[in-house]
């Protein structure tokens, strides 16, 4: 898979290399199950059509930049993504930097310069996908758009789970509320965070609340179960020998433990 940084000073430069794709868009924090459905989707045009299969996302999250006041708890940092969206086939993921001055973009135009620009020629998009200024491009938009274009858009219908939408919103909810056995049937697997040995949890992923969980360790093709207690945000105890384990291991986050044990 390509990860291509996209800017307004590069945009010129890497249209002309773009190849024709299946572009699927939004931002995909955490990579959950309605997320795969769009790339899944995306993938099957691809395929029947002989196109790259694309994602086109942001960084940084769009709400961090428009709104300095509110503090984005990711669910896993850019690196986890490109390794999810890889195991997903994915062939080209565009990062779009994503500023001050690109949020005054015009729906419209953000089509033109980055969608039809890095040469789709299907769209594909979740029920809720927004765009452009002030939010105003939604799906209905989108359709206008794209029937003058002759662009194929396809827009993926709402997944749920116990009638409530599959979301980055909800998984975040989860796991500060200390729910994480809820978490695979919004994920397809328990949440995941990386941990070094020297320095803890590495950064941008979120912790549950201060608490003590049963957790699984990744250790090269076996899992080493265990408890961990959060202390406090960002700092983490393993019980369990990790000395002799790989210097970055995964950690996944299978249950919390009502009791903190002794
Ligand atoms: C050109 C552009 C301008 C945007 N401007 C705004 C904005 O003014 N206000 C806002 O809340 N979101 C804005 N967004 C963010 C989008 O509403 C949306 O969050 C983003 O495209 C990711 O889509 P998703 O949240 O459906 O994944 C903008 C997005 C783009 C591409
Ligand atoms: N449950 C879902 N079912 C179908 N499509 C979805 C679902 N959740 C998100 N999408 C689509 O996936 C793309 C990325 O969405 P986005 O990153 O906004 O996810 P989200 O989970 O809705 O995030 P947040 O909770 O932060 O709003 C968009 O095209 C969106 O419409």
């Amino acid at each position: 898979m390509k990860v291509i940084y996209v800017d307004a000073n590069n945009l010129h430069e890497i249209r002309q290399s773009s190849p024709n794709a299946a572009m699927a868009l939004g931002y995909f924090d955490g990579v959950h199950l309605g997320h795969q459905s769009v790339i899944q989707t995306a993938k099957e045009k691809a395929q029947a059509q002989n196109l790259s299969l694309a994602v086109l996302s942001f960084f940084p999250h769009p709400k961090s930049v428009l709104f300095s006041d509110i503090e984005i708890s990711y669910l896993e940092p850019l690196e986890q993504k490109v390794e999810k969206l890889e195991k997903l086939e994915v062939d080209i993921f565009y990062i779009v930097e994503f500023t001050k001055s690109l949020a005054k973009v015009e729906a419209n135009d953000f089509l033109d310069d980055y969608i039809i620009g890095l040469n789709a020629k299907e769209i594909i998009c979740g029920f809720d996908y927004t765009y452009g200024a002030k939010a105003s491009g939604t799906v209905k938009t989108l359709a206008v758009y794209a029937a003058t274009q002759q662009v194929g858009l396809t827009v993926v219908e709402e997944l749920k789970w116990n009638n409530q939408k599959i979301s980055s919103t909800l998984i975040r909810k989860h796991i500060a509320e200390r729910k994480l056995s809820e978490l695979p049937n919004l994920l397809g697997g328990f949440y995941k965070t990386k941990y070094c040995q020297k320095n803890g949890i590495l950064p941008n992923y979120s912790l549950p609340n201060v608490g003590s969980y049963k957790v699984l360790i990744e250790d090269r093709h076996s899992f080493i179960e265990c408890v961990a207690t959060v202390k406090c945000k960002k700092y983490i105890q393993i019980h369990h020998e990790i000395s002799t384990l790989q210097n970055v291991l995964t950690i996944q986050w299978v249950d919390r433990f009502e009791t903190v044990p002794s």
